[in-house]
């Protein structure tokens, strides 16, 4: 986008935020602007009536027109030094707060659509990246409006200066101002060139971002220090900002382009016009007061095109707007926002059925559902297992609707689930992904986070009750704060927890959600971490407690899907096998003989082991992977 149009949206952005303050801006600018010609011109008054002045004494009638001009002159510049500050302060003002809205505009523009598809766009990625230019700091968007004020003053200034100036000749101020002009349609291209350049290359900065986030992230640690990755991640971190700037100090150098033109430009018109002065001051034409006026205005005219180079700020801070508005063009569409109006409000109470569903990822060859059908009878449990790759989590995203299937469909009660409104019904859910978030918050917010904020008196207590179900209550308590242990260790008394204690605080989340009537839970091996028999134990548990609500279990420890009601099978994008644990053994298909390889391996482990007691867990040392 071109300069003059992001500059026409940054600017209706400013009137369209702050209305009022945008007027005060312009009024103060404009003022400060006519200062500077008005202090020329009663300059030019009283070196004119120096002479006069000083011959008949500061008490004569000359002397008191003096007096008062110079007092006139004093006055202009009192409030001239008033006014910079009130207008800077006020332009900071505004960019405070386009700085806050084109914020949340970004957040709503990312955070608004119900699913996660537009996230996975790397063209998305990148209008987030440059959107973001406004995200530098607070500093730079409160400079660009600043700056937008300085040069209305600026202009203002020369405008006044123009119309002094063609008190010497007419066309003296239009040839300065062609030149002024000229040197910025010159150089124009040349920057717009390189705001483009960084815009382009803005892939390269974040990919540079990357690797120093890696190097930086705490969870990253032990791998990079134990794969030697620091001196490559400090390697690439370098390599990629390195080729970045390159692109951006080539735009830079080809900025040096016009700059023999511009400067012709200026000399040739300064020259023009200061050589007429100057004669029309030897044909004694131009008096000395005159001379005070045309000097410093002609200054004013030609540092215009100097000036001006603070437009660069007005430049970058303009040039990140056209892609929040593209990021909201592009996430909040129709498309991405999902229909459905219905409310979910007790679903499911007879079943959930997937029929003919097919799904594959944006830009991916093939899909990885394909024809699946699958009937869930509310109120059972259902174990889904299948290798890696074959669709579990892709399945539990699409019932989660953070996408919708290409083909076929997901009824509820026999309801289209498109035709429900993905807020209702992702209140009746509660979800333990894989990669479920650790909130670096207290322990009191990451299970909170299950349910939205609740002001009931007895929530301490709901909250207690879901962390006992999901055994980490204890843990908890035993936290150096309690409730209140903030789970990082980077923080003040924060404290860190093991893979497994994580997955059973994720788990308490979901309870916590359970207890806010979700009716459907959905658990994508959340106990992968457990040891065997926490495993076991939980899942046993688990059932229990959530008996009679629609449960979906994702996991490759076979043992714990024998609990389940029914289980199947994915394999080629549909359900290969289905059943109980007794009628798929009992079919000797894939089932049968993942379990029986699990078995044996974790038989052989028990004797080289020696390990004593572990009926009732035979089966969970591989994985359904293996087969
Ligand atoms: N966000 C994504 N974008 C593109 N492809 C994806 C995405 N997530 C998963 N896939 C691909 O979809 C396929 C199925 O992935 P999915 O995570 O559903 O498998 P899974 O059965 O849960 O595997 P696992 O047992 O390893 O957890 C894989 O080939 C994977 O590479």
């Amino acid at each position: 986008m071109s300069f003059r149009s992001s500059l026409r949206l940054l600017l209706r952005t400013i009137v369209g935020t702050a209305p009022g303050r945008a007027c005060v801006l312009l009024a103060l600018a404009v003022c400060a602007g006519l200062l500077a010609p008005a202090v020329l011109a009663v300059t030019g008054l009283a070196v004119t009536r120096a002479p006069a002045a000083v011959d008949a004494g500061l008490t004569s009638p000359a002397g008191r027109d003096l007096l008062s001009a110079l007092a006139l002159i004093g006055v202009l510049f009192a409030v001239g030094q008033a006014l910079a500050p009130v207008r800077d302060a006020v332009g900071v003002s505004i960019g405070s707060t386009i700085v806050q809205r084109l914020r949340e505009r970004l957040l709503g523009a990312t955070l608004g659509p119900p699913g996660i598809a537009h996230l996975e766009d790397p063209a998305v990625a990148d209008e987030i990246q440059r959107g973001s230019g406004i995200e530098w700091d607070v500093g730079p968007m409160t400079r660009v409006v600043e700056e937008l004020g300085k040069t209305v003053t600026q202009l203002t200034a020369a405008i006044g200066s123009a119309v002094l100036l063609a008190g010497l000749e007419w066309w003296a101020p239009l040839v300065l101002l062609v030149a002024v002009a000229l040197s910025h349609l010159w150089t124009d291209d040349e920057e717009h060139r390189m705001v483009q350049a960084q815009e382009k290359y803005a892939v390269l900065d974040r990919r540079a971002d990357y690797h120093r986030d890696l190097a930086l992230d705490p969870p990253a640690a032990k791998e990079v220090r134990l794969f030697g990755l620091a001196g490559y991640l400090a390697g690439r971190t370098r390599g990629w900002r390195l080729d970045y700037l390159a692109e951006v100090w080539r735009a830079r150098a080809a900025r040096r382009g016009p700059v023999p033109r511009t400067l012709a430009a200026v000399v040739v018109t300064y020259g023009l016009v200061l050589g007429t002065l100057a004669a029309r001051v030897l044909a004694a034409d131009v008096g000395v007061g005159q001379l005070a006026v045309y000097v410093p205005a002609i200054a004013t005219l030609t540092g215009l095109g100097a000036g001006f180079v603070d437009l660069w700020w007005v430049r970058q801070g303009a040039a990140a707007v056209p892609h929040i508005l593209e990021l909201e063009r592009v996430t909040l569409t129709p498309r991405t926002r999902l229909s459905g109006t219905g409310s979910a409000a007790g679903k499911p109470e007879r079943e959930l059925r997937l029929s003919g569903v097919r799904f594959g990822y944006p830009g991916a060859a093939q899909p990885v559902l394909d024809g699946l059908d699958l009937t869930i009878p509310a109120g059972t449990s259902l174990a889904i297992v299948g290798v890696n790759g074959a669709g579990k989590t892709t399945l539990l995203k699409l019932l989660a609707r953070l996408y919708d299937p290409d083909e076929g469909a997901i009824l509820v009660d026999g309801v289209d689930l498109r035709d429900l409104d993905p807020a209702s019904w992702r209140r009746q859910l509660a979800v333990v992904f894989q990669d479920f978030v650790r909130y670096e918050l207290s322990a009191r917010d990451n299970i909170a986070f299950g349910r939205p904020p609740d002001d009931a008196d007895d929530e301490a207590e709901a909250l207690r009750t879901a962390a006992r179900r999901a055994g980490a209550l204890d843990l908890i308590e035993e936290l150096p704060s309690g409730w209140e242990t903030v789970l990082a260790r980077q923080y003040a008394g924060g404290a860190e927890l093991s893979g497994g204690q994580w997955q059973r605080i994720a788990l308490a989340r979901a309870l916590r959600a359970a207890q806010g009537g979700a009716r459907l839970l959905v658990l994508d091996e959340p106990t992968a971490n457990l040891d065997i028999r926490a495993e076991a134990d939980l899942f046993e548990r688990f059932l229990e407690l959530t008996a009679g609500t629609t449960t979906l279990l994702v996991t490759h420890r076979l043992s714990s899907v024998r609990h389940a009601d029914r289980i199947c099978v994915l394999g080629d994008g549909r359900v290969s096998e289905q059943g109980t644990h007794e009628e798929l053994l009992a079919a000797g298909g894939t089932y049968a003989r993942m379990f029986r390889l699990q078995a044996d391996r974790f038989a052989g482990a028990a004797e080289t082991s020696g390990a004593a007691d572990l009926s009732g867990a035979a089966d969970l040392s591989g994985t359904v992977a293996d087969v």
